[in-house]
């Protein structure tokens, strides 16, 4: 591939939709290969504007201002990097002969929780968890007895938990319908799901650029309120398990096709891999790839989306802790001891303009000669930075590991290595 320089008429230019911590990592690795990089977001600031070429604020929701704004810009790949973006600018743009990553109908499918369950459970056949989309309270009501208790409500268009909850009983109904209701994103409708009982859930990072696939190690990760707060590769999967989740995520990528790299969430219980969702971009528990591999997800995202070769290395098992918020600020401090940067860990802060309780600030990085070690690692030095928010756990349920499932995992350990 040729490359030319940036800022010039012929330059290769990727606008960045959603400039937040992952956006920025996006931007960094396209400097370091003289991409241009213009980085749009709904506030000034953000962390991808402080690393571009050129930084933008409009309202993403408006189909006028993000038209108007990739017509003048004029570039060569159109990066969504969050799910809140008018979806009739990206058709009409890509209508307009722009390229959309991975492509406007799979950014379509995946913003929306009822497209993608459709998509993957009707269309492609992928064990999901059982499933109702409902509108009204009485449906909700209707839908949580068919499926049962506790059963997972979340809006249809929500992100990083906004809106979800678990309903453990008829009497948490109201309390789940009010919670969805004051989500971001579009609440009129809700999906109501069966409460998966999994041993531990996965992110499976796939990278295609039309000539090939590849599959990174598994990432591990824990969740508290619908949120990511650890994550570690690899994640020791039984073989069974690790290929179901491959043949899946293959299934799911060509199905939604387009060049770049995708989160496929997965849920795991003994060999049973059950699709949860797929993010089109970089994902959050996928930043533990800045210390595991060569090419970390962001690198190989452009990678993808260039069409350039897909080959990097794993190096090290490691973690990833990531550090939030507790207050409101306009002039947020992230605190961090000396002994998080030493020889086996670092911290990337994202340097986000203001704070409020909950808010991802930063990531701490760990590695180690297993992931286990690499992950009481980071569970011990995020508190090395200070502050970081204790915040009530939705999914607690899965804290308690069944006796069960530990002995067959270290049998596999044992086996397998
Ligand atoms: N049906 C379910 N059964 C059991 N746990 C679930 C279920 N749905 C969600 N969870 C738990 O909640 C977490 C967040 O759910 P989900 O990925 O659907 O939300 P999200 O808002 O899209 O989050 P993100 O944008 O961070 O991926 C999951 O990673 C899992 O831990
Ligand atoms: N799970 C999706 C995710 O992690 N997205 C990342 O968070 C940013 C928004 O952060 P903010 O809400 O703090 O502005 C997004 O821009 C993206 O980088
Ligand atoms: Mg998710």
């Amino acid at each position: 591939m040729h490359f030319p320089a940036p800022l010039k008429s012929n330059s290769v230019k990727i606008m960045l939709l959603g400039s937040g911590e992952l956006g920025k990592e996006v931007a960094i690795e396209a400097q370091r290969l003289g991409i241009e990089v213009v980085a749009v977001d709904r506030y000034a600031n953000a962390p991808a504007h402080q690393v571009a070429h050129e930084a933008h604020v409009i309202d993403m929701q408006n189909k006028d201002e993000v038209l108007d704004l990739i017509r003048r810009v004029n570039p060569t790949y159109i990066l969504p990097e969050i799910e809140a973006i008018s979806i009739d600018a990206l058709f009409e743009a890509e209508k307009e002969g722009f390229h959309v990553i991975p492509n406007a109908e799979a950014v379509n499918k995946t913003m929306n929780r009822k497209n993608i369950r459709k998509f993957a459970a009707e269309e492609l056949g992928l064990k999901t968890s059982a499933y109702r989309f409902v509108s009204t309270f009485e449906a909700l009501r209707e839908a949580a007895e068919a499926i049962g208790y506790p059963c997972v409500v979340k809006p249809v268009m929500s992100s990083s938990g906004h809106g979800q909850s678990i309903a453990r009983t008829p009497e948490d109904l109201e309390k789940s319908w009010e919670i969805a209701k004051e989500a971001r994103g579009d609440a009129s409708e809700l999906i109501v799901e069966e409460f998966v009982r999994f041993d531990y859930e996965i992110t499976l990072l796939t990278a295609r650029n039309e000539k090939e696939t590849v599959f990174c190690e598994p990432i591990g990760h824990e969740q508290k309120d619908g949120d990511y707060i650890f994550s570690w590769q690899p994640a020791f999967m039984s073989p069974e398990a690790l290929s179901k989740a491959q043949t899946i995520a293959k299934k799911v990528t060509d199905g939604l096709g387009g060049r770049g790299i995708f989160g496929v969430e997965l849920f795991v219980k003994g060999d049973e891999v059950y699709f949860s969702e797929v993010s089109p971009r970089p994902h959050d528990t996928g930043m533990v790839t800045l210390i595991t591999q060569s090419q970390s997800e962001f690198a190989l995202h452009l990678r993808a989306v260039l069409g350039l070769p897909l080959e990097f290395t794993f190096f090290t098992p490691g973690a990833s802790a990531a550090y939030k918020a507790k207050n409101e600020s306009v002039t947020p401090i992230v605190h961090v001891d000396d002994k998080a940067f030493s020889k086996d860990s670092f911290v990337r802060i994202f340097g986000k303009p203001e704070s409020h309780e909950g808010r991802r600030m930063a990531v701490l990085l760990t590695m180690a000669a297993s992931e286990t070690e690499a992950l009481a690692k980071a569970k011990e030095r995020i508190g090395y930075l200070d502050d970081s928010a204790p915040v009530t756990r939705v999914v607690e349920e899965h804290r308690v590991e069944s006796e069960e499932s530990c002995v067959i995992k270290k049998v596999f350990k044992f086996i397998f290595g």
